[in-house]
Order: structure tokens, then C-alpha cells, then sequence
């Protein structure tokens, strides 16, 4: 649903140049919510912007729902017609809402419709219909000023969605909200997500984000994407910082010279089998549990076990291979903690 090949963007100011974007591949599936996290500074807002030309890209190419935006005409400041089409098929929503204060909440969401020229019927109606669904029918005649955070947020997600948009782009929407406002905001975009089969790209720094409501992730660093893919898959990737960034075990501590320690990762039905007291009767062997969770990642319970096996990695090839065998991600952890 969106695409993005070799997206450069380069600033340039008082003589200095910054690479914003340096070559960015984003592939963004239809119907999913996919999430790029990375520190400051990333490129996170540079991306979201050029996806829909707010910020015109210095190289690549960015298509969303099959329309090449890049070759449609017009800057930053102002698109053609094609590109306004295009635009109103995305819509987005901003961390500081971006709402007018001298208009009421219904006028807010109407905007969009009264600059395409829908007539006043017309824009009641389904201002009505989207400030239902987002479940602020009752303050359609409040102005922003009245409205909590997570309120003027829902206000700007219902603007966003006026022009039936097939994709939503949201920057940081629950950056400036508290823990139990931002759950609400994302159980949202969730839920619009699987009412409206709509295409979700957001920006974060927070990890909590991508775990909630993401179904894929990619991590920026440094203007470069350099790890994406569905979070189940990460997930089952030993190596992925994503992964280790979403679900923590703690420092490992290097076990007792001569014993093994793994981590365990299962998913899905997995953890229903009871793998590690199957191991410990099949093979007569002790097995110490250093740590474990449990979590519920992208709508899907995920688990991480880490356990201490007696005997160096030598002795315990079989009764790996037989975890393997269960299904289960089973990494070797170094003593320096990197899983091998
Ligand atoms: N308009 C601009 N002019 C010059 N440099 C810019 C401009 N916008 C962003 N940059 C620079 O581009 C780089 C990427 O910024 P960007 O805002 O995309 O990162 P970010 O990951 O969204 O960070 P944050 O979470 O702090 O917003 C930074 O070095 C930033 O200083």
C-alpha cells in the first residue's frame, strides 16, 4: 500500500547540508498498522512527511496505493491537482492535534470537506458520523479549548478520516498524552484499523507503541532503516534489536562455567506445551530458570524463557535440537550475553 524506494532527502541551510533520508526502502503492507521507532534525530518525521509530499523527497520514489507521488507536479507549498487528489486518500494526524481554536469540534472535522466543496448537508452528516465514531458524538459543538488531550486527539483523527482515506499517517499522535489516554488513542487506531481496512503508518520513539498496536516495525537510525519486518518474524529473529528492544529479559549475568544458557522464545499455541518439564524428564537434567515474561505483542501472546542447562554447549546439542523441534526459537547466549 506504500512504498518507498531510495527515499534521500537532503536539507539544506545557511551553506550546510543534512541528510535527513539516505536511501530509505519502506514497504507497507495493505491493512496493516506498521510502526518506525528510532531516537531523535532518525528521520522518523522527514519520512512520514515525504509519504505524502508534505516534504517534497531530493531522490526515490514514493507510491501509496499504487499512485507514484514523486511524479505527480507541484512543491512543497503547492501540489497540483493530481497530488491534492492524491493527498486527501491519506489522511494524518499530528502529536499536537493542529486543531483551529475559534472553530467548534464538528467545524474542525468538517474542513477537509469544505475545501473540496461538499455542500453544508452533506459535511454535517458525516462530520456526525465520524465524531460517532471516534465516540465524540456529544461534543460536536465544544471548542478545542474544552477538550482533554486524548478528546482533541480523537477530533483530529476524525478529520483526518473526512476524505474516506484508504491509508492514515500519524506522527507521534500519542506523544504528548498520558499512559492510560495513549492506550485509548491506539485501541482506536486499531480499532479503525480493522473497521475501515485501513493502512496505518506511524512514527514513535516509544517501543510500548509498536508493542501495542503494530502488526510490522521498522527501526531507524541515522536516516537508514536498518531493521524492518512483521513482528512475529522479528520476533523470532535472535539477533533483532527490535525484538530485544520490545521484550527485555534483563542483563544476563554469565552463568557457571559449564552449564548453557538459551533463551527461549515461543509464540502463538507454543507456550501451551509445557517444553521445559518435557525436557527435564526426557533427558534427566536439571533446569534452572533465570528469567521469564510473557507478553502480548501485536495481538498475539509471545514468551521469552531464559534457562541454564547443566553442561557447556557440547552436552546439550541434543536437547536443543529437541526445543527446535517443538517450534520454539531457541538462541545460545555467550557469556558477554549476545546470542549466538
Ligand atoms: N527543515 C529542516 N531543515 C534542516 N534540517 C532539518 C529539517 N527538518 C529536520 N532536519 C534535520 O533532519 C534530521 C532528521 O530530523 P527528523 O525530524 O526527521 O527526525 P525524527 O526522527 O523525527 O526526530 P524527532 O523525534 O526529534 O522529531 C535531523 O538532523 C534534523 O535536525
Amino acid at each position: 500500500m506504500i512504498t518507498t524506494q531510495g527515499l534521500t532527502k537532503v536539507y539544506r541551510s545557511r551553506g550546510r547540508e543534512v541528510t535527513a533520508l539516505d536511501g530509505v526502502d519502506l514497504h507497507v503492507r495493505e491493512g496493516e498498522v506498521y510502526g518506525v521507532v528510532g531516537t531523535s534525530g532518525a528521520g522518523k518525521s522527514t519520512l512520514i512527511r515525504c509519504v505524502n509530499m508534505l516534504e517534497r523527497p531530493t531522490a526515490g520514489t514514493v507510491t501509496v496505493d499504487g499512485v507514484d507521488l514523486t511524479a505527480l507536479p507541484g512543491g512543497e507549498n503547492r501540489a497540483g491537482r493530481e497530488l491534492r487528489e492524491a493527498r486527501r486518500r491519506i489522511g494524518m494526524v499530528f502529536q499536537h492535534f493542529n486543531l483551529l481554536s475559534s472553530r467548534t469540534v464538528q467545524q474542525n472535522v468538517e474542513l477537509p470537506l469544505e475545501i473540496i466543496g461538499l455542500d453544508r448537508t452533506a459535511r454535517r452528516r458525516k462530520a456526525a458520523e465520524l465524531l460517532d465514531l471516534v465516540g465524540l458524538a456529544d461534543k460536536a459543538r465544544s471548542y478545542p479549548a474544552q477538550l482533554s488531550g486524548g478528546q482533541k486527539q480523537r477530533v483530529g483523527i476524525a478529520r483526518a478520516l473526512a476524505g474516506d482515506p484508504k491509508v492514515l499517517l500519524s506522527d507521534e499522535a500519542t506523544s504528548a498524552l498520558d499512559p492510560e489516554t495513549t492506550r485509548s488513542i491506539l485501541a482506536l487506531l486499531r480499532d479503525l484499523n480493522r473497521q475501515l481496512g485501513l493502512t496505518v503508518l506511524l512514527i514513535t520513539h516509544e517501543m510500548d507503541v509498536i508493542k501495542s498496536v503494530c502488526d510490522s516495525a521498522a527501526l531507524m537510525r541515522g536516516g537508514r532503516i536498518v531493521e524492518s519486518g512483521a513482528l512475529t518474524d522479528l520476533l523470532a529473529d535472535g539477533d533483532s534489536r527490535i525484538a530485544r528492544d520490545l521484550f527485555p529479559l534483563g542483563e544476563f549475568a554469565s552463568g557457571h562455567s559449564g552449564r548453557t544458557v538459551v533463551e527461549i522464545t515461543f509464540q502463538g499455541d507454543t507456550p501451551a506445551q509445557p517444553f521445559v518439564s518435557q525436557l527435564a524428564r526426557t533427558y534427566q537434567i536439571d533446569i534452572n530458570i533465570l528469567g521469564a515474561a510473557v507478553e502480548t505483542i501485536g495481538g498475539r501472546m509471545v514468551g521469552r524463557m531464559r534457562v541454564e542447562l547443566p553442561g557447556g554447549h557440547r552436552d546439550n546439542v541434543v536437547p536443543i535440537g529437541f526445543l527446535r523441534e517443538q517450534g520454539l526459537q531457541v538462541d545460545l547466549l555467550t557469556p558477554e550475553g549476545v546470542a549466538a
